[in-house]
């Protein structure tokens, strides 16, 4: 089922989304919270900064990560974690996955092992302009779990504004597949603005298909998704 909230801007969207944290921490104390990056994320980052929720017996465990920049580059997701969130929001333990690892494959078995260890109760997810969820892109199959991702020419496009130069934008990246998303008991997907007016009507209207990663969530039983005006201007009224 997936329940659709339409709020007047992204500081509401992010008020929203916190409540889902707080519920969730008013359950148990001991929450598995998957995160995400991007700007989408950070008005909700900031309405947790400013409560007195307490994530220190709560484990984070990160959608994605850029291969091949260090844990301290500040457009590594690492970074952009811990500048955002866990310098003010401290978890028991916070995972990513490695951008350096040497060994891939022992990589993407250790993410694995730790997301069987610690079922995910909330996933936080945006949207990317073309229907990507964590760096799932358009064609990945509904069955993966954690893989390294070749970005698409679009989807570094869309990221080049954080970086110098588009040249400096990684080319791949280790992101959690679809298949581990999904496991996640409840998910919320925030998108605000303009520019994802179309992927949010691919996912909520269009065919479940490989086309628009997001359109599997369709077949979760527990998805809320957090629009502003713009992004859901294309939505049938
Ligand atoms: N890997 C991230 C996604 O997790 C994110 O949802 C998307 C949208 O980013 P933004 O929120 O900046 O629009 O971009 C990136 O590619």
């Amino acid at each position: 089922m997936m329940k659709i909230i339409i709020v007047k801007d992204e500081k509401q969207g992010g008020q929203t989304a916190y409540t889902f944290f707080e519920n969730e921490l008013a359950k148990k104390s001991n929450v598995a919270f998957g995160l995400a990056t991007g700007s989408t994320p950070l008005s909700t980052y900031r309405a947790i900064v400013a409560s007195d929720l307490d994530f220190s017996n709560s484990v984070s465990v990160n959608l994605d990560e850029y291969v091949g920049l260090a844990t301290d580059h500040p457009q590594s997701y690492n970074y952009y974690m811990q500048k955002n969130l866990f310098q003010f929001k401290p978890f028991k333990h916070s995972y990513l996955p490695n951008g350096q690892a040497v060994d891939e494959q022992s990589e993407i078995a250790r993410y694995d092992a730790l997301l069987a260890e610690h079922p995910l109760d909330l996933q936080l997810l945006g949207i990317g302009r073309n229907g990507h969820i964590g760096f799932n892109e358009p064609g990945t199959s509904f069955t993966l779990k954690t893989h390294k991702v070749e970005l698409m020419a679009s989807t570094i496009d869309a990221n080049a504004r954080f970086f110098k130069n588009k040249d400096e934008v990684p080319r791949y990246a280790y992101s959690m597949g679809i298949g581990s998303i999904l496991k996640s008991k409840k998910i919320i997907l925030e998108a605000f603005g303009a520019a994802k007016a179309q992927a949010v009507k691919d996912m909520l209207e269009g065919p479940v298909s490989e086309q628009c990663p997001a359109s599997v969530l369709q077949k979760h039983p527990d998805v809320t998704v957090i629009l502003d005006e713009a992004a859901a201007e294309k939505l049938n009224k």
